[in-house]
């Protein structure tokens, strides 16, 4: 089902108890669910206060009730009395009585002026649901201000957040007259829990048929939505039905809104968001999106079979790195080092870290294809000898396997079962070509400088040998994302060893808090463009510099801007250049809320670019990255890394975030730690600050 869509009425439904006619007329035009009132009639008799019967009680399953309907909170709950006091008898009973139906989700009404009495009634509902199936849709009336945006932002905040209210963006009856404007605000809520987008059918323009349809600049919005909020917003279609086409009025057995649902789905299926949306790449990130993992450690744990399977799925990847060989093949060529007219065709090949063996696969082939070429000339082709190094045992039986059964390995590769950091090899046998993929998520974060430096010091390498890869950087950008927020604080229950099950010691917030977590980042707003931080290159220049080590820190800086890094995305995946160039638009020509209009930081994102290999002869390198800048299209084997804030920070106008980041080790374990500050770009001075997060590893750490 791609598309969820339902209706809300104008006149409140199934408050006499008539939900079933209700949700049977919005079946019938394919509506997933309909919006009813909560509103419980009462009357008075000589016993006292009764309720009205309903006969849609029993007339719904409970399945029909928790799948097909949303509860709309009555708006008399919402009087400045009732609000004064501090909580409302009305929303707590509708609210309870919605829980014990197992209605999904209740509509509290937009924030009104009223707003901290209005949040903690907000915040206590928040609590009162939290553990059973219902939640809370809050509803925007959204508009593309600072105002719009900042008031939400501040109510989400006053309830800390509460992974029990998402948001639900009702669109104005009168489309706004800038485009850019709305798209540059929209990318902003996509770091706040968005769940629902209201459309008034008023908003839809009648064709020459008597159709609804949406004016282009909406239709751009709405598919930006589509894009990127995925199959997981939940439509509304609300208000009078306007449009029916005269020779439709007759059905009254209808909802009426079978014409808006099926205008949704024709943009549903236009080219440019199945391609987002139904692609392969797409179906199969489905259950990782904003799924936090912990980030693998191959150095200190040893893969399993079934996780080396999936890396080896990578269309990229192992391309990439073959022809980054390749160039480093035809370079020695070039540079008289083997091959050509010298006396030398024997080319040392290594890979530290084979796992199941792919990259020897991809260096052979490489070798493969440079000898493929020396067929039509008089050069002379190539005799590899591979080395392929792995200390995990089990994926060494692999490699063992692939030596005996893989046509012409036996003659040319030899396996060592060793820690590339202690492997002793024979003189002739030094690597000419050391190729390794030990990287993580933030490049550096699965111990590969450590484990390459290991190598370089036991030896494995000659004096000039090359390493694939040459370098890579790690790079750091703040992520607005509540959705992450939320999901790390709810690490804090699980158990610390996955072994003990749900009923092991609880992780706790603070370990929570500081600990990095993979994830395909999707509720999120990647706010900045990323800047490095990290760089580390092979072979270490700085090996044998006593002064020098694997320890660094870096300060980044990012100022508040009213695009709000609308070109980023969520933090994975290709910047999109188009997007960026409206969001400049919106700045200068279309009513730009002027330098820094601000945005809530709930974390950090790393990710990482690697030079594989630059030639020194020709004019071509080879990379892999999933900074959005120059991200490796179809390449799925990283997500991001997720550094979480334990409070989120408010970047507001006039403001930089100051982003502090340490890697540090103390021969056993090596780890991150990373603070915010806020301070005004006029003076300086602080606005706010986090604590440094994970002071001495004390709650995450990578095992040398
Ligand atoms: C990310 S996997 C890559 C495997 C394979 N090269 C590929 O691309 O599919 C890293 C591999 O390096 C191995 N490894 C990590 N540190 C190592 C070390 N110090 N010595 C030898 N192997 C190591 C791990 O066991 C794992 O098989």
């Amino acid at each position: 089902m791609p598309l969820v869509v339902g209706c809300n009425p104008p006149t409140p439904l199934g408050q006499h108890g008539n939900t079933d006619d209700v949700l049977n007329k919005a079946r019938a035009d394919s509506l997933t669910f309909v919006l009813i009132s909560l509103t419980q009639h009462q009357q008075q008799t000589p016993h006292g206060l009764m309720h009205l019967p309903r006969r849609d009680l029993a007339a719904l399953s409970s399945s029909e009730w928790s799948n097909s309907i949303v509860g709309v909170l009555s708006p008399s709950a919402f009087s400045s009395e009732n609000l004064s006091l501090g909580s409302s008898a009305t929303v707590r009973s509708e609210v309870e009585w919605a829980m014990h139906m197992g209605i999904p989700a209740v509509v509290f009404p937009a924030v009104p002026n009223n707003a901290p009495n209005f949040s903690r009634l907000l915040h206590s509902t928040a609590l009162l649901v939290s553990g059973s199936g219902t939640s809370i849709w809050l509803d925007v009336n959204f508009e593309p201000t600072e105002a719009c945006y900042g008031s939400v932002q501040g109510i989400l905040s006053s309830c800390d957040n509460a992974s029990t209210i998402g948001l639900n963006l009702r669109f104005p009856e009168q489309e706004s007259n800038s485009i850019n404007k709305t798209l540059v605000h929209l990318n902003r809520f996509f770091g706040l829990p968005v769940k629902g987008v209201t459309l008034p059918t008023s908003l839809f323009l009648t064709n020459k048929k008597g159709y609804p349809t949406l004016s282009k600049k909406m239709q751009v919005v709405i598919e930006w939505i589509m894009k990127r909020g995925g199959d997981k917003i939940r439509w509304v279609i609300e208000g009078e039905q306007k449009h029916v086409p005269a020779e439709d009025n007759s059905q009254n057995n209808t909802s009426g809104y079978l014409n808006y649902l099926q205008y949704l789905f024709h943009l549903r299926s236009r080219s440019d968001v199945t391609e987002v949306l139904d692609c392969e790449e797409a179906r199969a990130e489905a259950s990782y999106l904003d799924y936090l993992q912990a980030p693998l450690q191959p150095l200190a744990d040893n893969l399993e079979f079934g996780t080396y399977e999936t890396f080896e799925r990578d269309p990229v990847k192992y391309r990439n790195y073959e022809s980054a060989v390749l160039l480093a093949i035809r370079d020695g060529v070039n540079l008289q080092k083997w091959g050509g007219s010298t006396n030398n065709n024997v080319v040392n090949l290594m890979v530290v870290g084979a796992g199941r063996g792919p990259l020897v696969r991809a260096s052979l082939n490489a070798v493969k294809r440079y000898n493929a070429t020396c067929l039509s000339s008089d050069l002379h082709p190539l005799t590899p000898r591979m080395l392929a190094v792995e200390k995990n045992p089990s994926a060494v039986i692999f490699l063992h396997s692939l030596v005996a059964l893989e046509p012409g390995w036996a003659e040319v590769v030899r396996v060592i079962s060793s820690d590339m950091r202690d492997a002793v090899v024979g003189e002739e046998e030094k690597a000419d070509i050391v190729v390794s993929e030990l990287l993580g998520s933030f490049g550096d974060n699965e111990l590969s400088p450590e484990c390459l430096d290991g190598a370089e010091k036991s030896g494995l390498m000659k004096p000039d040998a090359v390493s694939i890869p040459t370098n890579y950087i790690s790079f750091i950008a703040p992520l607005s994302s509540a959705k992450l927020h939320q999901e790390a604080k709810a690490q804090a229950y699980s158990a610390t060893d996955g072994a003990h099950g749900p009923m092991g010691q609880p992780f706790g917030f603070l370990r929570a808090m500081e600990t990095p977590y993979v994830v395909r980042s999707h509720a999120a707003a990647q706010t900045h463009i990323e800047k490095e931080c990290f760089t580390y290159v092979h072979p270490n220049p700085d090996l044998n510099d006593p002064t020098k080590c694997n320890s660094r820190f870096v300060r980044v800086e990012f100022e508040a801007d009213e695009k709000y890094g609308m070109g980023n995305g969520s933090g994975y995946g290709l910047y999109n250049k188009q997007e960026a160039e409206l969001a400049a638009a919106a700045g200068e020509g279309e009513g730009g809320e002027g330098a820094g209009a601000g945005i809530t930081i709930h974390g950090l994102t790393g990710s990482f670019d690697s030079l594989l290999y630059r030639s020194e002869t020709e004019n071509l390198e080879e990379h892999i990255s999933i900074a959005p800048q120059t991200f490796s299209v179809g390449m799925f084997s990283w997500f991001p890394l997720f550094f979480p804030l334990r409070d989120p920070v408010f970047l507001g106008p006039g403001c930089k975030a100051g982003v502090n980041i340490w890697r540090l080790g103390n021969g056993k374990k090596i780890w991150y730690e990373w603070s915010v500050d806020i301070t005004k770009i006029i003076d300086g001075s602080l606005v706010s600050s986090t604590p440094v997060h994970n002071p001495n590893g004390r709650s995450y750490q990578v095992g040398l």
